[in-house]
């Protein structure tokens, strides 16, 4: 079993009378790269502040790689790199001074800290821009510095608080890419997001955060076997009756038949040959029909069935 790279136990965090933290428990082994997903407002930063021991809290204990986190634990936080929401970086210092000032924060070697901003510029794509000030830089080179300031001192836990808010969408995958590949290379990655597909895309492990709770805690897999939801048939047909509506209903896995604006959707609760069914009894009234899809539930779907509501804004 790989050794533990954080451990929150119990964290409680209030902002006057605002329950922002509400007894949150995680376990974030070393190589994971590991999702907090939540809606905005759902605690994430918070939890990351506290983890970072850049907010006092109220109740609860956090571990980094198996020490225990306080604000002047500067070993431990030598091995952390952070890039927060906001971009914070110096106007007045080009793409590689800035890079080079927060390497040089933790590298002293003069040598060894030319070759990691170096290293951070080229893995960011930022060679062309090395001498540009941050205001000339778009908004995703910008996020790209970001990160390249927060991971050129080549730290062993990276943390990053959605990184991918309003950037472009080839710099959103770069920024993808580049996180699986700082894990390739041995980081250990906290990843916050209200984006489901990308959590899903590159998180082995994913926390689900409404109102400051963890609501359910596994690999995307074992999140969807939580909920009933297994596979969504929709069909685009022009009408329907209620016996058909019951009829369906009455086929093996089927719990659920609307028929709205001219869409059928029928929700399975697991099974195969769902779809097949569905067709085989539409065949043999002979209703003619379009479009047919069927999907398997999404993080979205988890987060509706648990909270009641919808994780996208
Ligand atoms: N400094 C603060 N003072 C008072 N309330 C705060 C403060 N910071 C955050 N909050 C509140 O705490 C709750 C959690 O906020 P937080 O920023 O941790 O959520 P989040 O999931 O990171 O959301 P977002 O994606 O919008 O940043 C929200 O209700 C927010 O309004």
């Amino acid at each position: 079993m790989n050794e533990t790279a954080v451990k929150v136990k119990e964290l409680v965090k209030r902002y006057r009378e605002l329950l922002a933290v509400d007894h949150l428990n995680l376990e974030i082994k070393q190589g994971e790269i590991f999702g907090l997903l939540g809606p905005n407002g759902s605690g994430k930063t918070t939890t990351i502040n506290c983890i970072l021991s850049l907010l006092s809290y109220d109740n609860g204990e956090i571990e980094i790689f198996e020490k225990p986190m306080k604000a002047d634990a500067y070993d431990i936080k030598a091995k952390i790199g952070v890039v927060m929401q906001n971009v914070a970086v110096f106007e007045e210092l080009t793409v590689q001074e800035n890079i080079d000032y927060f390497c040089g924060l933790y590298i002293n070697d003069k040598q060894l800290r030319k070759q990691y901003v170096e290293e951070a510029i080229q893995f960011t794509g930022l060679e062309d821009f090395r001498k540009f000030y941050p205001k000339k830089l778009s908004g995703g080179l910008l996020r790209r510095l970001n990160i390249a300031c927060g991971i050129a001192h080549k730290p062993k836990l990276i943390i990053l608080d959605e990184p991918t808010v309003a950037v472009d969408p080839q710099s959103r995958n770069r920024i993808l890419e580049g996180i699986m590949e700082l894990n390739r290379q041995g980081a250990t990655i906290i990843y916050t997001s209200h984006y489901m597909e990308e959590v899903e895309q590159i998180c082995s492990r994913i926390a689900i955060i409404d109102n400051g709770k963890c609501i359910a805690q596994g690999t995307a897999e074992e999140l969807k076997k939580l909920i009933k939801k297994r596979e969504i048939i929709t069909i685009d047909i022009l009408s329907v009756t209620a016996d058909d509506i019951e009829a369906l209903k009455a086929l093996p896995h089927v719990y659920s038949v609307t028929f709205e604006d001219s869409k059928l959707t029928i929700l399975c609760d697991g099974g195969s040959h769902n779809l097949v069914r569905v067709l085989d009894y539409l065949q043999g009234k002979e209703y003619s029909f379009g479009h047919i899809h069927s999907a398997l539930p999404t993080l979205n779907d988890v987060f509706l069935e648990i909270t009641g509501k919808e994780l996208r804004d």
